[in-house]
């Protein structure tokens, strides 16, 4: 082989190394690691699904666990569920997202937050046509409003935490979050807002060692999916369907392993997988490695994104010429 062949060759081996290497030096924020053994989480939405999942597994990774909602009643059977799967007692505190008096009253009975889970949430599909004013706002209150009446009021005790260690804010967004889906006009906007807040909130506290995560599952077996399923229309299920359905536990597993890694995006399953790679967008990275998958697929996973409106609007058409 002529000497250029070979000067080639070791070119093209060469050039992915020092690309990795660009971006292992310019990757921000910088890799962290959030421990939650013995640490404070707070958990809203903790009473059912996939935030009594989260706290049932933080309880049993050695985490001191507070869970919000409404109705204290949940809140009790919750306590009680955890208890006998795990002998741990979690804290319960009862708030509605919505009046910001009660979550600063709440945050503050509870003590000094570690890793803060918004996974509060509302869904009920319908295309927007038919769905009131009512529903749409209830729907952007609890999900974003009342997301940013909890960081309003747990912020200032993480900033002023007397120990300097790792500390989380996550948002329990949605496959729905990242791609907008038939049915889902305002519970995506919601969700879609989350991830406007979650960038520009990483900028403002990531000098407190405070580090953001958004975390998007598809759809997942709980109590508020089977009452969303009563009445969902059927082309929601076909799109969503695209996804599959996970349990609340993997959910849970996959969420509380994301925040320890200190990940911006957390993914559920190999869709969300290739739906944070297609998203990726602007978004903070801190691993070199995914960065270098995120440049490496976007080309490919953008026709595989086109591919995949393709079946939906087909899906669309035929649902509307069935109709006729
Ligand atoms: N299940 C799914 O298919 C998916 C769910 N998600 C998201 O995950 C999160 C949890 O969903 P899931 O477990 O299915 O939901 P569930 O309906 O099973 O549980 C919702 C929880 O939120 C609490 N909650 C609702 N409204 C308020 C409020 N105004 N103030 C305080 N707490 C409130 C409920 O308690 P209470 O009513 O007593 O207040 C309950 O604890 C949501 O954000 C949802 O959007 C994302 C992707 C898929
Ligand atoms: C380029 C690669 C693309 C990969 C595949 C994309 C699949 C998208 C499916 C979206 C599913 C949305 C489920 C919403 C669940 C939810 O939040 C509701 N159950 C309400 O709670």
């Amino acid at each position: 082989m002529a000497d250029s062949d070979l000067s080639f060759l070791a070119l093209c081996a060469l050039l992915p190394i020092f690309f990795l290497i660009f971006l292992k030096l310019i990757v921000r924020p910088r890799p962290v690691k959030v421990p939650i053994k013995s640490r404070h989480v707070f958990i809203t939405g903790g009473s059912s699904g996939i935030g009594l999942a989260i706290a049932r597994q933080a309880a049993t990774e050695g985490a001191r666990v507070t869970i919000l909602a409404r109705s204290l009643d949940k809140l009790e059977e919750a306590k009680t569920s955890i208890r006998l799967s795990t002998g741990i007692d979690v804290a319960i505190v009862s708030a509605d997202v919505c009046d910001f008096e009660a979550v600063k009253a709440a945050v503050e009975s509870a003590g000094p937050i570690d890793v803060l889970i918004c996974n509060q949430g509302v869904f009920v599909a319908y295309e927007l046509e038919n769905q009131d004013m009512k529903e749409i706002k209830g729907m952007i209150d609890v999900n974003l409003i009342g997301t940013f009446n909890l960081v309003k009021a747990a912020l200032p005790g993480m900033k002023n935490r007397s120990d300097r260690k790792p500390v989380s804010i996550a948002f329990m967004s949605s496959q729905a979050g990242q791609v907008g889906i038939y049915g889902y006009t305002a519970y995506s906007a919601s969700k879609f807002g989350l991830r406007g807040l979650a960038e520009a909130l990483q900028q403002e506290v990531i000098a407190d060692n405070i580090h953001v995560s958004l975390i998007f599952p598809p759809d997942t077996d709980t109590p508020g999916f089977a009452e969303e399923n009563k009445k969902k229309p059927q082309l929601t299920s076909i799109i969503a369907g695209s996804s599959g359905v996970m349990q609340s536990d993997e959910v849970a597993k996959k969420a509380l392993n994301g925040i320890k890694s200190g990940s911006f995006f957390i993914p559920c399953n190999f869709e969300g997988f290739l739906l944070s790679l297609a998203t990726a967008g602007l978004s903070p990275q801190r691993s070199y490695l995914m960065a270098f998958v995120e440049v490496i697929s976007a080309g490919i996973l953008r026709i595989a994104g086109l591919c995949f409106q393709w079946t939906w609007y087909g899906s669309i058409e035929k649902w509307h010429a069935q109709e006729k």
